[in-house]
Parts: C-alpha cells; sequence; structure tokens
C-alpha cells in the first residue's frame, strides 16, 4: 500500500541533511547511527559524543537512570533505542542519541524503488551454515523425543548463517529495500554496545521483524504474536493453497495456541479489556504466511511502560517454546551458538513509557565490516517433519539474503 511521506520532525537543529530528496531518513547512515520503523513511522538517531548508553540488564532503574543522564545532557524529548537479548539476564545494549528525527513513511508503491537506492549490491564470498543443515535436522529429531516423554510441548530451535561480502553495507540502500519488503514489519538497524558504555559499537542487529511484541499509547497497549509459518510460492494458486493449509494445520493451531495462551494469561494479570479474537487469522510476509492473533488492552497500571509489559512477556512461546523454563533449557543445551540478541526485542521508548518492542527476527548481527550472521528458527511440536524446519528456516533467512546480494 503507497503511503505519503510526514513532514519530518528533529530535535536537533540541522534538519537539511536528516532526510533526502526522497523522504527516507537513512543518508549517510553510519554503523553506531539507529533506525527503526514501524508501518508508519520511520525513525533516526545518530550516534554522537553525547549521547547515553548502557550495556546492562533492562531493569527498570537501568532504563531510568538512562533517561535522568539523557536529562542532564540536555537532551529533549529523549527516545531509546534498544536491543534486549534473548537470554533477558544478559547485557541489554540501550541508548539514547542527543539528535534524532522522525518521518512517516515514503511512497515505495513505484515497483523497485527502494531497490534502486545508492550503489550496487554486495556480492557473497562465502556462506557457512551454523551448523549445518543436516545437525539442524538431528537437532529437531532430539526434540521430537523430549516431545514423545510428554514433558515440554514446543521448542523453538535456530540455526545460523555466517556470510562474508565483498564490500562493506551499504545501509541507506537496505533498509529500504528491507522495508520495502516487509511493509507490514518492523525495520531495524540497532547498534550493540560492549563493556565500557558509551565505547564504539561492537556491531549492529539489522533486519526486517514481522512480530509486534508490544505497543503502548498511554494505556492501550497491542500485542500481536506469530506462530505457525508455511512458505509462500511464486505460484498465486499454489500460494493460496498453501495459506488456506496452514489455516487448517492440526500442527499450526497448536503450536499457535501455546502462544497465545500464555501470552493472554500474563495479560490478564496487567491488562483490562483485552480483546482476544476466537483464532487466528493469516499474515504475509514477503516469504511467509504466518498464523497471527492481534490482542489489544488497557494497562491496569499506567506506570508499567512498553518494556516492562514487554519483559514481562519475553520470552514467549513464540520465540522459545512451551513450558517456558523447560524449553528455555533445551535451546541452551541443543543450540550450538549463543543467541544474543537473536529472537530478543528491538524497539524503541520514550520517557513517558510509550513505545514500541518488537521481536529481533528476520535479522543478522553485523560486525561492522563484511561479516554478517544471519539467524532463523522454527517452532518444533510433536509431528514437527525436520526436513520441513530446515526449509523453513531457510525461507526465514530469505528475506534477509535478497535485501543484501
Ligand atoms: C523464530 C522465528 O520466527 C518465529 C517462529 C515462527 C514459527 O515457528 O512459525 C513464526 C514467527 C516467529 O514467531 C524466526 O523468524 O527466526
Amino acid at each position: 500500500m503507497a503511503r505519503k511521506a510526514r513532514a519530518p520532525a528533529e530535535s536537533a537543529s540541522d534538519a537539511r541533511t536528516s532526510h533526502s530528496a526522497d523522504g527516507w531518513l537513512v543518508d549517510g547512515f553510519a554503523v553506531g547511527d539507529f533506525f527503526f520503523a514501524s508501518p508508519t513511522l520511520q525513525q533516526r538517531g545518530w550516534r554522537a559524543p553525547d549521547m547515553v548508553s548502557a550495556y546492562q540488564p533492562a531493569d527498570r532503574d537501568v532504563v531510568a537512570s538512562l533517561f535522568a543522564r539523557a536529562r542532564e545532557h540536555g537532551i529533549g524529548d529523549p527516545v531509546m533505542f534498544g536491543l534486549i537479548p534473548f537470554d533477558a539476564a544478559q547485557a541489554a545494549s540501550l541508548a539514547i542519541p542527543s539528535r534524532y528525527a522522525c518521518a512517516g513513511i515514503p511512497d515505495y508503491s513505484k515497483p523497485g524503488a527502494a531497490e534502486t537506492r545508492g550503489a550496487g549490491r554486495p556480492g557473497i564470498l562465502s556462506r557457512e551454515p551454523v551448523p549445518a543443515p543436516e545437525a539442524y535436522g538431528d537437532m529437531v529429531r532430539k526434540a521430537l523425543v523430549l516431545f514423545d516423554r510428554g514433558e515440554v510441548k514446543k521448542i523453538v530451535l535456530s540455526r545460523a548463517m555466517d556470510v562474508v561480502l565483498d564490500r562493506l553495507l551499504d545501509y541507506a540502500r537496505l533498509l529500504p529495500d528491507l522495508l520495502a519488503r516487509n511493509a507490514h514489519g518492523y525495520t531495524f538497524a540497532i547498534p550493540v554496545w560492549g563493556q565500557g558504555g558509551d565505547a564504539a559499537p561492537t556491531g549492529v542487529m539489522v533486519g526486517a521483524s514481522p512480530e509486534l511484541l508490544v505497543r503502548r499509547e498511554g494505556d492501550r497497549i497491542h500485542v500481536n504474536p506469530l506462530a505457525g509459518s508455511i512458505g509462500r510460492h511464486a505460484d498465486p494458486d499454489t500460494d493460496r493453497v498453501r495459506r488456506e493449509g496452514l489455516a487448517r494445520s492440526e500442527k499450526d493451531l497448536r503450536e499457535h495456541g501455546y502462544v497465545v495462551s500464555d501470552i493472554v494469561r500474563i495479560l490478564r494479570a496487567n491488562c483490562d479489556e483485552l480483546d482476544v479474537p476466537d483464532g487466528p487469522s493469516v499474515i504475509g510476509t514477503d516469504t511467509l504466511w504466518h498464523l497471527s492473533t492481534y490482542i489489544t488492552g488497557r494497562l491496569r497500571d499506567p506506570s508499567m511502560t512498553a518494556l516492562d509489559l514487554s519483559r514481562a512477556l519475553h520470552p514467549t512461546p513464540a520465540i522459545c517454546g512451551h513450558p517456558t523454563q523447560l524449553a528455555f533449557g533445551h535451546i541452551k543445551d541443543l543450540e550450538p551458538f549463543e543467541r544474543g540478541y537473536f529472537a530478543g526485542l528491538v524497539g524503541w521508548q520514550r520517557a513517558d513509557g510509550d513505545g514500541e518492542w518488537a521481536l529481533a527476527l528476520r535479522c543478522a548481527l553485523h560486525d561492522g565490516d563484511r561479516a554478517l550472521r544471519l539467524y532463523a528458527g522454527a517452532g518444533t511440536v510433536a509431528g514437527s517433519d525436520p526436513d520441513s524446519e530446515i526449509k523453513e528456516t531457510a525461507t526465514k533467512m530469505e528475506t534477509f539474503m535478497r535485501a543484501i546480494s
């Protein structure tokens, strides 16, 4: 759907350099800058010496002290951008940039408009799956044995792909491209900090997630879990058959049900006026169909921020499993790498607690140079087929793969 850009608003004086002629807030985007776009709003922050950042678990007092430091630095109307790891006990990467701009989403309805921005696409020098697809299939088989024992019902298992490019990533081209492919999603590039707080970033989490964990607007909240997926097909008839098959699939509806019932249980403890649809609908990304449930409600405690509620929900069975703690332990045992910020939270928040936190999916960790680690996971339950899960995770990496090369 075509959208018209609103006039960009900026909190620092030099508005001329903030957006390009075609309305994207990405010109000159460098490693350490911030970008987050939802379906209607793009936001950009610039790395500058007077920004404030934190590399700690994202507890309430850490967030409060970050906003306090932003005020001391004279940052007006501060907006915090951040990454919360899959394992929320590990350090989050949080920052409030001193220079910030936001604008509507430019009109990218012309076919290929976003793809033609900037210089040529990088070539891929090497790609190395971690682990090999057959080993990932073995992980799924081990999960199936656990389901047979009956203690755990769902485990989300992921794999990675290490990619080396022949040139630097051009974010000014990549970000509009990712967004054009995922117009209903959340496109992001957020720096990863390391020990030492305000030091240089050690990398960037970049991607286009389809999944909103929490949006807070005053006391209204929106939560949109996805679970249960099938790859799309170029032939419209086959594509429709796949979509209809997903909507009826007992395995996928069961997989989705674990997610919604867990989320609703936690939302009931925190919200009134919950509106939960009777059953899931199907939404499409550029590469997949997903079962989706769009939930709204009203916060009982209006001082609960978007991140507070997100942290109460995280990790949902969409990216962990059911029951949560058992699945979490099995993921640590079965996956041969640390997820880090993959399948964690990515988003932004204002001092009043309004904000959006999406799940960090369909994304990569960029080392700031030519190396990327792409990630993808899939929910496994009794009845899952290892080969289908290998295919599903490969398809999930396609969103990012298509945008880089
Ligand atoms: C784990 C991922 O996606 C999650 C798993 C899904 C599934 O198993 O069907 C669907 C959407 C996401 O909640 C991913 O994209 O890597």
